[in-house]
């Protein structure tokens, strides 16, 4: 994610390549930047010469690891589910602290990001330049932190759902006699097809309704839809992902 977020900044010229610099504890991933972009490697000691750090790394690895980050005199934007701006603002010692939760669109400039922060954040700029890191790969929305987990069961895990259900068709298709390449290649195409066909309609079941024709091919296969209960996982699929950030924000 850190690395989606560094392309879509370069790619709009947001920040000069000399004015970022990265820390990661594998060194080919490092490598692979430097060479890529001319961007500075930077070892933990030099922290403190940020103007401001974007914090991706696995919840966990934070928690750990939260003492060796923090750095009163920075900004810090956290792309780490489940982790509260309080829990942010405790562990690193400083207010100045914005949250984020991107989804993997962000790798192709296409993520729907949420963005909250404290009172602190926006008066240091650190929230309008999260806006401005996180518009350079997609969508910002900004959502109150009570609802950033469900954002993260929903939004940020969602592609996962989504690539799931592009399967599932695709062997659905081979089932039915479709040849692999093209099963998964049309999926994944109609996904997109539907995606942009549902951002004209005002709900969902209008263009379920338009496909179905009486006695046709559509009704058939979306009695089976609902006979397998497929709304219902899609629904516990999100309410688990979401208790489950509640879960890797716990701290103590
Ligand atoms: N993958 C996704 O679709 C999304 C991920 N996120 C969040 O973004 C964060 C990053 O996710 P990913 O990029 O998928 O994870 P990742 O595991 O690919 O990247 C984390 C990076 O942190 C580095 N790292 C681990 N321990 C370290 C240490 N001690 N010092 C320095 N670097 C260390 C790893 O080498 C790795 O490059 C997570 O907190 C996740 O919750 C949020 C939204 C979507
Ligand atoms: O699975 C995860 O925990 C992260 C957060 C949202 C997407 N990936």
């Amino acid at each position: 994610m850190g690395g989606a977020v560094m392309e879509g900044v370069i790619s709009k010229g947001l920040l000069k390549t000399s004015e970022i610099g990265i820390i990661d504890h594998n060194p080919s991933i490092v490598d692979k930047w430097v060479e890529k972009y001319g961007v500075r490697p930077m070892k933990m000691s030099e922290l403190g010469q940020a103007e401001r750090v974007l914090l991706a790394l696995q919840p966990r690895h934070f928690l750990q690891l939260s003492d060796d980050l923090a750095r009163p005199s920075v900004g810090y934007i956290s792309t780490m589910a489940g982790i509260s701006t309080t829990v942010l603002a405790r562990r690193l010692g400083t207010k100045r602290v914005v949250r984020v939760m991107p989804n993997l669109g962000a790798t192709i400039g296409k993520s729907q990001s949420a963005v909250t922060g404290t009172k602190e954040a926006s008066e240091y700029g650190d929230l309008a330049f999260g806006h401005e890191l996180f518009s350079s790969v997609g969508s910002v929305y900004d959502i109150p932190e009570n609802l950033f987990n469900a954002f993260t069961g929903m939004v940020g895990s969602g592609p996962a759902y989504a690539a799931v259900f592009a399967e599932a068709l695709a062997d659905g298709g081979v089932r039915v006699g479709l040849p692999r390449s093209q099963a998964n290649e049309l999926a994944a195409k109609l996904l997109i097809t539907t995606g942009e066909l549902l951002l004209q309609k005002a709900h969902p079941a209008i263009l379920k309704d338009e496909v179905a024709s009486p006695g046709g091919t559509t009704i058939a296969g979306l009695e089976q839809i609902e006979r397998y209960t497929f709304r219902a996982a899609a629904i516990e699929a999100v309410i688990a992902a979401t208790k489950r950030g509640t879960e890797l924000g716990m701290d103590e």
